[in-house]
Protein backbone atom coordinates (compact mmCIF):
# COMPACT_ATOMS: atom_id res chain seq x y z
CA UNK A 1 0.00 0.00 0.00
CA UNK A 2 2.99 2.51 0.94
CA UNK A 3 4.16 2.47 -2.75
CA UNK A 4 0.82 4.39 -3.52
CA UNK A 5 0.98 7.29 -1.20
CA UNK A 6 1.96 10.54 -2.80
CA UNK A 7 2.93 13.33 -0.17
CA UNK A 8 2.79 16.84 -1.35
CA UNK A 9 4.38 20.28 -0.29
CA UNK A 10 2.68 23.24 -0.70
CA UNK A 11 4.02 26.55 0.07
CA UNK A 12 2.75 28.43 3.38
CA UNK A 13 1.90 31.95 1.38
CA UNK A 14 -0.70 30.02 -1.25
CA UNK A 15 -2.78 28.25 1.27
CA UNK A 16 -3.40 31.31 2.89
CA UNK A 17 -4.63 33.08 -1.16
CA UNK A 18 -6.39 30.10 -1.02
CA UNK A 19 -8.47 30.62 2.31
CA UNK A 20 -9.12 34.64 1.49
CA UNK A 21 -10.78 33.16 -1.70
CA UNK A 22 -12.60 30.90 -0.16
CA UNK A 23 -14.15 33.33 2.28
CA UNK A 24 -15.09 35.40 -0.68
CA UNK A 25 -16.94 33.01 -2.34
CA UNK A 26 -18.99 31.85 0.51
CA UNK A 27 -19.86 35.64 1.03
CA UNK A 28 -21.10 35.96 -2.43
CA UNK A 29 -23.11 32.83 -2.27
CA UNK A 30 -24.60 33.56 1.08
CA UNK A 31 -25.29 37.10 -0.49
CA UNK A 32 -27.06 35.49 -3.36
CA UNK A 33 -29.27 33.23 -1.14
CA UNK A 34 -29.94 36.66 0.89
CA UNK A 35 -31.04 38.19 -2.55
CA UNK A 36 -33.13 34.87 -4.06
CA UNK A 37 -35.12 34.98 -0.70
CA UNK A 38 -36.43 38.33 -0.56
CA UNK A 39 -37.49 37.87 -4.50
CA UNK A 40 -38.95 34.89 -4.13
CA UNK A 41 -41.17 36.28 -1.40
CA UNK A 42 -42.01 39.25 -3.99
CA UNK A 43 -43.21 37.06 -6.39
CA UNK A 44 -45.29 35.01 -4.06
CA UNK A 45 -47.33 37.93 -3.47
CA UNK A 46 -46.93 39.20 -6.94
CA UNK A 47 -49.06 35.76 -7.65
CA UNK A 48 -51.61 35.83 -5.33
CA UNK A 49 -52.50 39.52 -6.16
CA UNK A 50 -52.63 38.45 -9.83
CA UNK A 51 -54.97 35.34 -8.97
CA UNK A 52 -57.37 37.80 -7.14
CA UNK A 53 -57.39 40.23 -10.11
CA UNK A 54 -57.57 37.82 -12.94
CA UNK A 55 -60.40 35.60 -11.59
CA UNK A 56 -60.26 32.94 -14.06
CA UNK A 57 -56.95 32.59 -15.29
CA UNK A 58 -55.70 30.80 -18.40
CA UNK A 59 -53.89 27.70 -17.76
CA UNK A 60 -51.24 29.12 -19.85
CA UNK A 61 -50.95 32.37 -17.98
CA UNK A 62 -50.32 30.80 -14.73
CA UNK A 63 -48.31 27.82 -15.76
CA UNK A 64 -46.02 30.17 -17.84
CA UNK A 65 -45.51 32.43 -14.72
CA UNK A 66 -43.50 30.38 -12.95
CA UNK A 67 -40.52 29.98 -15.64
CA UNK A 68 -40.37 33.50 -15.87
CA UNK A 69 -39.77 34.35 -12.59
CA UNK A 70 -37.53 31.84 -12.58
CA UNK A 71 -35.32 32.97 -15.09
CA UNK A 72 -35.22 36.49 -12.86
CA UNK A 73 -34.17 34.79 -9.70
CA UNK A 74 -31.09 33.45 -11.69
CA UNK A 75 -30.23 37.18 -12.05
CA UNK A 76 -28.40 39.79 -10.20
CA UNK A 77 -29.54 42.72 -7.88
CA UNK A 78 -31.02 44.53 -10.66
CA UNK A 79 -33.31 42.19 -11.15
CA UNK A 80 -34.56 42.75 -7.22
CA UNK A 81 -35.09 46.18 -8.20
CA UNK A 82 -37.03 45.59 -10.89
CA UNK A 83 -39.11 43.25 -8.58
CA UNK A 84 -39.64 46.21 -6.16
CA UNK A 85 -41.28 47.79 -9.20
CA UNK A 86 -43.53 45.34 -9.56
CA UNK A 87 -44.44 45.15 -5.92
CA UNK A 88 -45.64 48.63 -6.77
CA UNK A 89 -47.61 48.30 -10.66
CA UNK A 90 -48.76 44.64 -10.33
CA UNK A 91 -51.22 45.54 -13.08
CA UNK A 92 -48.65 46.35 -15.72
CA UNK A 93 -46.27 43.23 -14.70
CA UNK A 94 -49.08 41.05 -15.02
CA UNK A 95 -50.05 41.81 -18.53
CA UNK A 96 -46.64 41.89 -19.84
CA UNK A 97 -46.36 38.29 -18.42
CA UNK A 98 -49.55 36.99 -19.63
CA UNK A 99 -48.12 38.84 -23.09
CA UNK A 100 -44.90 37.23 -23.37
CA UNK A 101 -46.04 34.07 -22.50
CA UNK A 102 -49.24 34.03 -25.08
CA UNK A 103 -46.20 35.39 -27.41
CA UNK A 104 -44.11 32.91 -26.78
CA UNK A 105 -45.87 29.45 -26.58
CA UNK A 106 -48.43 28.86 -29.06
CA UNK A 107 -51.91 27.04 -26.95
CA UNK A 108 -52.61 24.00 -28.82
CA UNK A 109 -56.25 23.04 -27.74
CA UNK A 110 -57.57 23.52 -24.30
CA UNK A 111 -57.05 21.58 -21.25
CA UNK A 112 -59.49 19.43 -22.59
CA UNK A 113 -57.41 16.48 -24.01
CA UNK A 114 -58.74 13.66 -26.13
CA UNK A 115 -57.46 10.18 -25.29
CA UNK A 116 -56.37 8.35 -27.84
CA UNK A 117 -58.65 6.03 -29.96
CA UNK A 118 -57.57 2.22 -28.69
CA UNK A 119 -56.43 0.62 -31.50
CA UNK A 120 -58.63 -2.84 -31.85
CA UNK A 121 -56.24 -5.55 -32.89
CA UNK A 122 -57.01 -8.14 -35.44
CA UNK A 123 -56.06 -11.49 -35.74
CA UNK A 124 -54.79 -12.85 -38.43
CA UNK A 125 -57.30 -15.23 -40.88
CA UNK A 126 -55.55 -18.37 -39.23
CA UNK A 127 -55.70 -17.22 -36.04
CA UNK A 128 -59.52 -16.29 -35.86
CA UNK A 129 -60.52 -19.42 -37.53
CA UNK A 130 -59.04 -22.93 -36.57
CA UNK A 131 -60.32 -25.94 -36.96
CA UNK A 132 -62.06 -27.10 -34.09
CA UNK A 133 -61.50 -30.39 -31.39
CA UNK A 134 -64.03 -31.27 -29.09
CA UNK A 135 -63.04 -31.49 -25.37
CA UNK A 136 -64.99 -34.50 -24.44
CA UNK A 137 -62.58 -37.08 -24.54
CA UNK A 138 -65.16 -39.86 -24.44
CA UNK A 139 -66.32 -38.91 -27.97
CA UNK A 140 -66.04 -42.36 -29.89
CA UNK A 141 -66.45 -40.70 -33.17
CA UNK A 142 -63.01 -42.11 -34.65
CA UNK A 143 -63.02 -45.71 -34.79
CA UNK A 144 -60.16 -47.76 -36.03
CA UNK A 145 -63.05 -49.06 -39.04
CA UNK A 146 -63.17 -45.29 -39.97
CA UNK A 147 -59.11 -44.46 -40.12
CA UNK A 148 -59.08 -45.54 -43.82
CA UNK A 149 -56.20 -42.79 -44.31
CA UNK A 150 -54.21 -44.87 -41.50
CA UNK A 151 -51.72 -47.86 -42.23
CA UNK A 152 -52.73 -51.36 -40.92
CA UNK A 153 -49.63 -51.78 -38.48
CA UNK A 154 -50.71 -48.35 -36.99
CA UNK A 155 -54.06 -48.92 -35.97
CA UNK A 156 -54.82 -49.25 -32.11
CA UNK A 157 -58.13 -48.16 -30.37
CA UNK A 158 -58.15 -44.62 -31.40
CA UNK A 159 -60.96 -42.34 -30.24
CA UNK A 160 -59.30 -38.64 -29.49
CA UNK A 161 -60.84 -36.47 -31.76
CA UNK A 162 -57.05 -34.74 -32.25
CA UNK A 163 -55.68 -37.42 -33.38
CA UNK A 164 -58.94 -37.98 -35.90
CA UNK A 165 -58.51 -34.24 -36.88
CA UNK A 166 -54.73 -34.05 -36.94
CA UNK A 167 -53.62 -36.79 -38.58
CA UNK A 168 -55.15 -36.78 -41.84
CA UNK A 169 -54.22 -33.18 -42.39
CA UNK A 170 -50.61 -34.01 -41.71
CA UNK A 171 -50.68 -36.74 -44.05
CA UNK A 172 -52.28 -34.68 -46.81
CA UNK A 173 -49.99 -31.89 -46.39
CA UNK A 174 -47.12 -34.16 -46.70
CA UNK A 175 -48.64 -35.67 -50.14
CA UNK A 176 -48.53 -32.79 -52.07
CA UNK A 177 -45.66 -32.87 -54.83
CA UNK A 178 -42.46 -31.38 -54.62
CA UNK A 179 -41.91 -28.27 -54.20
CA UNK A 180 -44.96 -27.68 -52.94
CA UNK A 181 -44.70 -27.09 -48.68
CA UNK A 182 -47.16 -28.08 -46.25
CA UNK A 183 -48.40 -25.41 -44.06
CA UNK A 184 -46.97 -25.50 -40.45
CA UNK A 185 -50.03 -26.82 -37.70
CA UNK A 186 -50.00 -25.25 -34.05
CA UNK A 187 -52.56 -27.48 -31.89
CA UNK A 188 -53.74 -26.64 -28.77
CA UNK A 189 -56.07 -29.19 -27.22
CA UNK A 190 -57.27 -30.58 -23.75
CA UNK A 191 -54.39 -32.19 -21.25
CA UNK A 192 -55.03 -36.04 -21.77
CA UNK A 193 -56.50 -35.58 -25.31
CA UNK A 194 -53.59 -37.93 -26.95
CA UNK A 195 -51.76 -34.98 -28.77
CA UNK A 196 -48.42 -37.25 -28.57
CA UNK A 197 -50.18 -39.76 -30.73
CA UNK A 198 -51.67 -36.74 -33.07
CA UNK A 199 -47.43 -36.34 -34.79
CA UNK A 200 -46.39 -39.83 -33.75
CA UNK A 201 -48.95 -41.72 -36.47
CA UNK A 202 -48.46 -39.88 -39.19
CA UNK A 203 -44.76 -39.27 -38.66
CA UNK A 204 -44.10 -42.66 -38.73
CA UNK A 205 -46.70 -43.52 -41.12
CA UNK A 206 -44.76 -40.61 -43.82
CA UNK A 207 -41.09 -41.94 -42.97
CA UNK A 208 -42.12 -45.97 -42.72
CA UNK A 209 -42.66 -45.80 -46.50
CA UNK A 210 -38.69 -44.45 -47.32
CA UNK A 211 -35.79 -45.72 -45.10
CA UNK A 212 -32.88 -43.97 -45.75
CA UNK A 213 -29.70 -42.81 -43.52
CA UNK A 214 -30.84 -39.50 -42.41
CA UNK A 215 -32.16 -37.55 -39.40
CA UNK A 216 -35.96 -36.73 -40.70
CA UNK A 217 -38.14 -36.19 -37.87
CA UNK A 218 -36.71 -34.31 -34.74
CA UNK A 219 -38.67 -33.91 -31.61
CA UNK A 220 -37.98 -31.09 -29.05
CA UNK A 221 -39.27 -31.35 -25.50
CA UNK A 222 -38.44 -28.91 -22.75
CA UNK A 223 -37.76 -31.54 -20.00
CA UNK A 224 -35.71 -34.63 -19.95
CA UNK A 225 -38.66 -37.14 -18.84
CA UNK A 226 -40.77 -35.81 -21.15
CA UNK A 227 -38.49 -36.95 -23.56
CA UNK A 228 -38.36 -39.93 -22.43
CA UNK A 229 -41.99 -40.55 -22.30
CA UNK A 230 -42.15 -39.63 -25.74
CA UNK A 231 -39.29 -41.60 -27.70
CA UNK A 232 -40.98 -44.58 -25.73
CA UNK A 233 -44.20 -43.84 -27.48
CA UNK A 234 -42.06 -43.64 -30.99
CA UNK A 235 -40.37 -47.31 -30.36
CA UNK A 236 -43.56 -48.54 -29.48
CA UNK A 237 -44.77 -47.06 -33.30
CA UNK A 238 -41.77 -48.20 -34.75
CA UNK A 239 -41.23 -51.38 -34.08
CA UNK A 240 -41.87 -53.49 -37.14
CA UNK A 241 -41.05 -50.67 -39.52
CA UNK A 242 -37.20 -50.47 -39.65
CA UNK A 243 -37.27 -46.79 -38.39
CA UNK A 244 -34.76 -46.07 -35.50
CA UNK A 245 -35.76 -43.61 -32.78
CA UNK A 246 -32.58 -41.98 -30.21
CA UNK A 247 -33.28 -40.27 -27.51
CA UNK A 248 -31.07 -37.03 -26.67
CA UNK A 249 -31.31 -35.85 -22.86
CA UNK A 250 -28.64 -35.10 -21.00
CA UNK A 251 -29.53 -38.60 -18.96
CA UNK A 252 -26.80 -40.50 -21.12
CA UNK A 253 -23.44 -38.56 -21.59
CA UNK A 254 -23.31 -37.36 -24.86
CA UNK A 255 -20.62 -39.25 -26.00
CA UNK A 256 -22.41 -42.17 -26.14
CA UNK A 257 -25.48 -40.52 -27.44
CA UNK A 258 -23.12 -39.55 -30.64
CA UNK A 259 -22.19 -42.81 -31.21
CA UNK A 260 -25.95 -43.75 -31.34
CA UNK A 261 -26.93 -41.14 -34.06
CA UNK A 262 -23.21 -40.83 -36.77
CA UNK A 263 -21.31 -43.65 -38.05
CA UNK A 264 -18.49 -43.04 -40.00
CA UNK A 265 -18.41 -45.17 -43.66
CA UNK A 266 -14.92 -45.03 -46.08
CA UNK A 267 -17.93 -45.35 -48.70
CA UNK A 268 -20.23 -42.55 -47.95
CA UNK A 269 -18.68 -40.90 -45.14
CA UNK A 270 -20.96 -39.71 -41.82
CA UNK A 271 -24.26 -41.38 -42.16
CA UNK A 272 -27.09 -41.03 -39.49
CA UNK A 273 -27.95 -44.14 -37.50
CA UNK A 274 -31.00 -42.89 -36.34
CA UNK A 275 -34.50 -41.77 -38.75
CA UNK A 276 -36.17 -39.44 -35.60
CA UNK A 277 -34.26 -37.87 -32.72
CA UNK A 278 -36.18 -37.24 -29.40
CA UNK A 279 -34.26 -34.60 -27.73
CA UNK A 280 -34.23 -31.84 -25.25
CA UNK A 281 -33.45 -28.49 -25.95
CA UNK A 282 -29.90 -27.71 -24.64
CA UNK A 283 -29.33 -31.45 -25.95
CA UNK A 284 -29.90 -30.60 -29.46
CA UNK A 285 -27.66 -27.47 -29.35
CA UNK A 286 -25.13 -29.13 -27.98
CA UNK A 287 -24.84 -32.10 -30.86
CA UNK A 288 -25.06 -29.68 -33.41
CA UNK A 289 -21.96 -27.72 -31.80
CA UNK A 290 -19.87 -30.39 -31.17
CA UNK A 291 -21.33 -34.07 -32.98
CA UNK A 292 -18.75 -34.44 -36.14
CA UNK A 293 -21.09 -35.93 -39.07
CA UNK A 294 -24.28 -34.65 -37.79
CA UNK A 295 -26.93 -32.79 -40.37
CA UNK A 296 -30.06 -31.94 -40.24
CA UNK A 297 -30.04 -31.22 -43.88
CA UNK A 298 -32.90 -33.91 -44.34
CA UNK A 299 -35.21 -33.00 -41.69
CA UNK A 300 -38.86 -33.47 -42.91
CA UNK A 301 -40.78 -32.69 -39.37
CA UNK A 302 -39.72 -30.16 -36.42
CA UNK A 303 -42.03 -31.13 -33.47
CA UNK A 304 -42.47 -29.10 -30.43
CA UNK A 305 -44.24 -30.22 -27.95
CA UNK A 306 -45.31 -28.17 -24.69
CA UNK A 307 -44.15 -25.40 -27.53
CA UNK A 308 -45.15 -22.60 -25.00
CA UNK A 309 -43.06 -23.67 -21.95
CA UNK A 310 -39.96 -24.37 -24.74
CA UNK A 311 -40.22 -20.56 -25.82
CA UNK A 312 -40.77 -19.52 -22.12
CA UNK A 313 -37.61 -20.86 -21.19
CA UNK A 314 -35.35 -21.10 -24.04
CA UNK A 315 -32.48 -22.64 -23.60
CA UNK A 316 -29.18 -22.45 -25.50
CA UNK A 317 -31.06 -19.94 -28.06
CA UNK A 318 -31.80 -23.55 -29.65
CA UNK A 319 -34.34 -22.48 -32.06
CA UNK A 320 -31.98 -19.76 -33.55
CA UNK A 321 -28.82 -22.35 -33.63
CA UNK A 322 -31.48 -24.80 -35.75
CA UNK A 323 -32.39 -22.28 -38.04
CA UNK A 324 -28.94 -21.06 -38.98
CA UNK A 325 -27.88 -25.09 -38.97
CA UNK A 326 -30.52 -26.04 -41.41
CA UNK A 327 -30.25 -22.72 -43.75
CA UNK A 328 -26.50 -23.26 -43.65
CA UNK A 329 -26.86 -27.10 -45.23
CA UNK A 330 -29.57 -25.35 -47.60
CA UNK A 331 -27.00 -22.89 -48.99
CA UNK A 332 -23.71 -25.77 -48.96
CA UNK A 333 -25.93 -28.02 -50.75
CA UNK A 334 -27.28 -25.97 -53.64
CA UNK A 335 -24.19 -22.93 -53.29
CA UNK A 336 -26.88 -20.22 -53.20
CA UNK A 337 -28.35 -17.91 -50.59
CA UNK A 338 -31.74 -18.90 -50.61
CA UNK A 339 -34.72 -16.49 -52.17
CA UNK A 340 -38.07 -17.38 -53.77
CA UNK A 341 -37.91 -18.51 -57.57
CA UNK A 342 -39.34 -21.50 -58.84
CA UNK A 343 -35.34 -22.67 -59.79
CA UNK A 344 -34.60 -22.14 -56.19
CA UNK A 345 -37.38 -23.39 -54.98
CA UNK A 346 -37.12 -26.55 -57.04
CA UNK A 347 -33.24 -26.80 -55.96
CA UNK A 348 -33.46 -26.65 -52.39
CA UNK A 349 -34.89 -29.12 -49.88
CA UNK A 350 -38.15 -27.83 -48.08
CA UNK A 351 -37.74 -26.44 -44.71
CA UNK A 352 -39.20 -28.79 -41.94
CA UNK A 353 -42.93 -29.30 -41.66
CA UNK A 354 -43.34 -27.68 -38.12
CA UNK A 355 -45.83 -29.26 -35.86
CA UNK A 356 -46.47 -26.77 -32.26
CA UNK A 357 -48.29 -28.87 -29.62
CA UNK A 358 -49.42 -27.70 -26.52
CA UNK A 359 -52.28 -27.66 -24.06
CA UNK A 360 -51.86 -23.84 -23.19
CA UNK A 361 -49.91 -23.18 -26.53
CA UNK A 362 -50.39 -18.86 -26.83
CA UNK A 363 -52.59 -18.02 -29.21
CA UNK A 364 -50.71 -14.57 -29.43
CA UNK A 365 -49.26 -14.17 -32.46
CA UNK A 366 -46.57 -11.81 -31.77
CA UNK A 367 -45.34 -14.71 -29.42
CA UNK A 368 -46.42 -17.26 -32.58
CA UNK A 369 -44.33 -15.24 -35.10
CA UNK A 370 -40.91 -16.31 -33.46
CA UNK A 371 -41.37 -19.83 -34.78
CA UNK A 372 -41.19 -18.57 -38.66
CA UNK A 373 -44.20 -20.60 -39.22
CA UNK A 374 -44.68 -21.51 -42.67
CA UNK A 375 -48.72 -20.58 -43.93
CA UNK A 376 -49.90 -22.04 -40.21
CA UNK A 377 -52.85 -23.32 -39.45
CA UNK A 378 -54.71 -23.48 -35.89
CA UNK A 379 -55.93 -26.75 -34.66
CA UNK A 380 -57.81 -25.31 -31.11
CA UNK A 381 -60.40 -26.48 -28.54
CA UNK A 382 -61.79 -23.18 -27.20
CA UNK A 383 -65.02 -22.85 -28.68
CA UNK A 384 -64.78 -20.68 -32.31
CA UNK A 385 -66.59 -17.47 -31.80
CA UNK A 386 -64.06 -16.63 -28.67
CA UNK A 387 -61.55 -15.70 -31.34
CA UNK A 388 -62.98 -12.20 -32.51
CA UNK A 389 -60.48 -10.13 -30.72
CA UNK A 390 -56.99 -10.16 -29.05
CA UNK A 391 -58.94 -10.69 -25.65
CA UNK A 392 -59.79 -13.87 -26.26
CA UNK A 393 -56.49 -15.23 -26.98
CA UNK A 394 -55.02 -16.61 -23.70
CA UNK A 395 -58.36 -19.24 -23.43
CA UNK A 396 -57.11 -22.55 -22.82
CA UNK A 397 -60.06 -25.60 -21.82
CA UNK A 398 -60.26 -28.76 -19.72
CA UNK A 399 -61.26 -32.29 -20.34
CA UNK A 400 -64.81 -32.08 -20.45
CA UNK A 401 -64.63 -35.34 -17.90
CA UNK A 402 -62.42 -33.54 -15.17
CA UNK A 403 -64.82 -32.46 -12.46
CA UNK A 404 -62.71 -28.96 -10.55
CA UNK A 405 -63.65 -27.64 -7.44
CA UNK A 406 -61.90 -25.32 -4.80
CA UNK A 407 -61.69 -25.09 -0.86
CA UNK A 408 -61.59 -22.54 1.13
CA UNK A 409 -59.69 -22.13 4.55
CA UNK A 410 -57.50 -21.07 6.84
CA UNK A 411 -53.39 -21.37 6.29
CA UNK A 412 -53.82 -23.59 9.58
CA UNK A 413 -56.05 -25.88 8.33
CA UNK A 414 -55.12 -26.75 5.15
CA UNK A 415 -53.14 -30.24 6.48
CA UNK A 416 -56.56 -31.24 8.07
CA UNK A 417 -58.83 -30.76 4.93
CA UNK A 418 -56.22 -32.70 2.75
CA UNK A 419 -56.06 -35.39 5.67
CA UNK A 420 -59.88 -35.58 5.61
CA UNK A 421 -59.96 -35.92 1.73
CA UNK A 422 -57.28 -39.02 2.32
CA UNK A 423 -58.40 -40.53 5.20
CA UNK A 424 -62.34 -39.99 6.14
CA UNK A 425 -63.26 -39.54 2.19
CA UNK A 426 -60.71 -42.74 1.31
CA UNK A 427 -58.93 -40.64 -1.93
CA UNK A 428 -56.48 -42.79 -3.42
CA UNK A 429 -54.08 -42.39 -6.03
CA UNK A 430 -53.85 -38.77 -5.52
CA UNK A 431 -51.21 -36.33 -6.73
CA UNK A 432 -51.18 -33.16 -4.57
CA UNK A 433 -49.00 -29.95 -5.80
CA UNK A 434 -47.00 -27.51 -3.65
CA UNK A 435 -45.07 -24.85 -4.58
CA UNK A 436 -41.64 -25.78 -3.52
CA UNK A 437 -39.54 -28.51 -3.12
CA UNK A 438 -39.37 -28.21 0.67
CA UNK A 439 -42.93 -28.15 1.61
CA UNK A 440 -43.62 -30.79 -0.46
CA UNK A 441 -41.36 -32.70 1.68
CA UNK A 442 -42.77 -31.22 5.04
CA UNK A 443 -46.14 -32.23 3.89
CA UNK A 444 -44.64 -35.88 3.03
CA UNK A 445 -43.54 -36.12 6.23
CA UNK A 446 -46.56 -35.05 8.05
CA UNK A 447 -49.30 -37.57 6.26
CA UNK A 448 -46.89 -40.28 7.11
CA UNK A 449 -46.77 -39.68 10.94
CA UNK A 450 -50.50 -39.16 10.82
CA UNK A 451 -51.46 -41.78 8.51
CA UNK A 452 -49.57 -44.67 10.94
CA UNK A 453 -48.77 -46.91 8.15
CA UNK A 454 -52.23 -46.58 6.57
CA UNK A 455 -51.52 -44.34 4.36
CA UNK A 456 -48.74 -44.48 2.18
CA UNK A 457 -47.52 -41.14 0.76
CA UNK A 458 -44.10 -40.42 -1.05
CA UNK A 459 -42.49 -37.16 -2.30
CA UNK A 460 -41.87 -36.62 -5.78
CA UNK A 461 -39.70 -33.19 -6.53
CA UNK A 462 -37.33 -32.22 -9.00
CA UNK A 463 -34.47 -31.89 -5.84
CA UNK A 464 -34.48 -36.24 -6.56
CA UNK A 465 -32.58 -38.06 -8.78
CA UNK A 466 -33.76 -39.73 -11.96
CA UNK A 467 -33.82 -43.06 -11.19
CA UNK A 468 -35.24 -42.20 -7.55
CA UNK A 469 -37.91 -40.43 -9.27
CA UNK A 470 -39.12 -43.24 -11.41
CA UNK A 471 -39.19 -45.84 -8.98
CA UNK A 472 -41.53 -43.64 -6.79
CA UNK A 473 -43.54 -43.05 -10.25
CA UNK A 474 -42.99 -46.84 -10.98
CA UNK A 475 -44.71 -47.97 -6.97
CA UNK A 476 -47.39 -44.99 -7.39
CA UNK A 477 -48.39 -46.79 -10.92
CA UNK A 478 -48.78 -50.44 -9.08
CA UNK A 479 -50.87 -48.72 -6.29
CA UNK A 480 -47.37 -49.15 -3.50
CA UNK A 481 -48.02 -45.60 -2.83
CA UNK A 482 -51.36 -43.99 -2.49
CA UNK A 483 -50.16 -39.95 -2.65
CA UNK A 484 -47.63 -38.45 -4.34
CA UNK A 485 -46.39 -35.16 -3.17
CA UNK A 486 -44.67 -32.89 -5.30
CA UNK A 487 -44.03 -29.41 -7.23
CA UNK A 488 -44.77 -28.12 -10.46
CA UNK A 489 -41.83 -30.09 -12.11
CA UNK A 490 -44.30 -33.12 -12.26
CA UNK A 491 -46.76 -31.21 -13.70
CA UNK A 492 -46.41 -30.99 -17.10
CA UNK A 493 -47.01 -33.42 -20.11
CA UNK A 494 -46.08 -36.83 -17.27
CA UNK A 495 -48.28 -39.55 -18.20
CA UNK A 496 -49.27 -41.43 -14.94
CA UNK A 497 -51.68 -43.62 -15.50
CA UNK A 498 -55.12 -44.00 -13.05
CA UNK A 499 -54.19 -40.94 -11.26
CA UNK A 500 -57.82 -40.21 -10.23
CA UNK A 501 -57.49 -37.16 -8.05
CA UNK A 502 -55.20 -33.48 -8.26
CA UNK A 503 -55.28 -31.68 -5.34
CA UNK A 504 -53.51 -28.18 -5.40
CA UNK A 505 -52.29 -27.76 -1.74
CA UNK A 506 -50.26 -24.66 -2.83
CA UNK A 507 -52.23 -22.69 -5.34
CA UNK A 508 -50.79 -22.60 -8.63
CA UNK A 509 -48.79 -19.65 -9.83
CA UNK A 510 -51.07 -18.93 -12.96
CA UNK A 511 -53.42 -20.37 -15.30
CA UNK A 512 -50.72 -22.37 -17.29
CA UNK A 513 -49.73 -23.98 -13.89
CA UNK A 514 -53.23 -24.45 -13.26
CA UNK A 515 -54.50 -26.15 -16.47
CA UNK A 516 -50.96 -28.31 -16.40
CA UNK A 517 -51.54 -29.18 -13.00
CA UNK A 518 -55.49 -30.53 -13.12
CA UNK A 519 -54.29 -32.49 -16.28
CA UNK A 520 -53.03 -35.07 -14.44
CA UNK A 521 -56.26 -36.86 -14.36
CA UNK A 522 -59.11 -37.06 -16.33
CA UNK A 523 -57.02 -38.34 -19.12
CA UNK A 524 -58.16 -39.81 -22.34
CA UNK A 525 -61.78 -39.74 -21.40
CA UNK A 526 -61.28 -41.71 -17.90
CA UNK A 527 -63.18 -39.21 -14.99
CA UNK A 528 -61.18 -37.10 -12.31
CA UNK A 529 -60.74 -34.89 -10.09
CA UNK A 530 -59.06 -31.59 -9.02
CA UNK A 531 -59.63 -29.54 -5.95
CA UNK A 532 -57.48 -26.67 -5.37
CA UNK A 533 -57.16 -25.56 -1.57
CA UNK A 534 -56.92 -22.30 -1.19
CA UNK A 535 -57.08 -19.29 1.79
CA UNK A 536 -59.25 -16.27 2.26
CA UNK A 537 -56.78 -13.98 0.74
CA UNK A 538 -56.25 -16.23 -2.03
CA UNK A 539 -59.39 -16.48 -3.74
CA UNK A 540 -59.32 -13.08 -5.40
CA UNK A 541 -56.19 -13.79 -7.30
CA UNK A 542 -57.79 -17.44 -8.50
CA UNK A 543 -60.80 -16.28 -9.80
CA UNK A 544 -59.44 -13.93 -11.92
CA UNK A 545 -56.78 -16.85 -12.97
CA UNK A 546 -60.10 -18.90 -13.72
CA UNK A 547 -61.36 -16.40 -15.69
CA UNK A 548 -58.80 -17.10 -18.51
CA UNK A 549 -60.18 -20.29 -19.04
CA UNK A 550 -63.51 -21.62 -21.39
CA UNK A 551 -64.64 -24.52 -19.43
CA UNK A 552 -67.67 -24.46 -16.96
CA UNK A 553 -67.85 -22.54 -13.60
CA UNK A 554 -65.42 -23.84 -10.82
CA UNK A 555 -67.75 -25.37 -8.03
N1 LIG B 1 -56.59 -42.95 -29.41
C1 LIG B 1 -56.40 -43.24 -28.15
N2 LIG B 1 -57.16 -44.14 -27.55
C2 LIG B 1 -56.98 -44.45 -26.29
N3 LIG B 1 -56.07 -43.90 -25.48
C3 LIG B 1 -55.29 -42.98 -26.04
C4 LIG B 1 -55.40 -42.60 -27.38
N4 LIG B 1 -54.50 -41.66 -27.64
C5 LIG B 1 -53.82 -41.47 -26.50
N5 LIG B 1 -54.29 -42.26 -25.54
C6 LIG B 1 -53.81 -42.30 -24.15
O1 LIG B 1 -54.18 -41.08 -23.53
C7 LIG B 1 -53.20 -40.70 -22.58
C8 LIG B 1 -52.83 -39.24 -22.80
O2 LIG B 1 -52.21 -39.07 -24.04
P1 LIG B 1 -51.07 -37.97 -24.27
O3 LIG B 1 -49.99 -38.13 -23.27
O4 LIG B 1 -50.71 -37.99 -25.68
O5 LIG B 1 -51.91 -36.66 -23.94
P2 LIG B 1 -51.51 -35.16 -24.19
O6 LIG B 1 -52.63 -34.55 -24.94
O7 LIG B 1 -50.17 -35.09 -24.81
O8 LIG B 1 -51.51 -34.61 -22.71
P3 LIG B 1 -50.58 -33.46 -22.06
O9 LIG B 1 -51.06 -32.18 -22.62
O10 LIG B 1 -50.85 -33.60 -20.60
O11 LIG B 1 -49.19 -33.79 -22.44
C9 LIG B 1 -52.03 -41.63 -22.76
O12 LIG B 1 -52.00 -42.54 -21.71
C10 LIG B 1 -52.31 -42.35 -24.07
O13 LIG B 1 -51.83 -43.65 -24.06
Amino acid sequence: MDLFVINRYRDPEEDVDLINQESKQLQKLKQKIEERKRAHSNIKRQDVISLREDKAPSIVAVSKNQPENDTEIEGTSNDLKDSKARETQPDTHQTTVKEKSTFEFKVLGTENFEKKIKVHRVLPYWLSHPYSISTNLQKLSCTVEDLDWLHDTLKGTLRSEVQEQVIPFVIKENEQPHPFWPHDICVSAPTGSGKTLAFVLPIVQILMNSIGHHVRAMIVLPVQELAAQVSKVFKKYCTNTGLKVVLLSASTPLRKEQQQIVRYTESAGWISEADIIVCTAGRLVEHIQNTEGFTLKHLKFLVIDEADRIMDHIQNDWLYHLDRHIKLENELMTGKVANLSWNSLSEQNPPPHKLLFSATLSQDPEKLEQWGLFQPKLFSAAPTNDFEDEDSIRKFTTPDELVEQYVQCNAEDKPLILYHFLVEQNWDKVICFTNAAQSAHRLTVLLNVWGKGNLKVAELSAALDRSTRDMVLKKFTQSEINVLVGTDALARGIDIPDCYYVVSYDPPRNIKTYIHRVGRTGRAGRVGHAVTILQHNQMHLFKECARAMCTRQLA
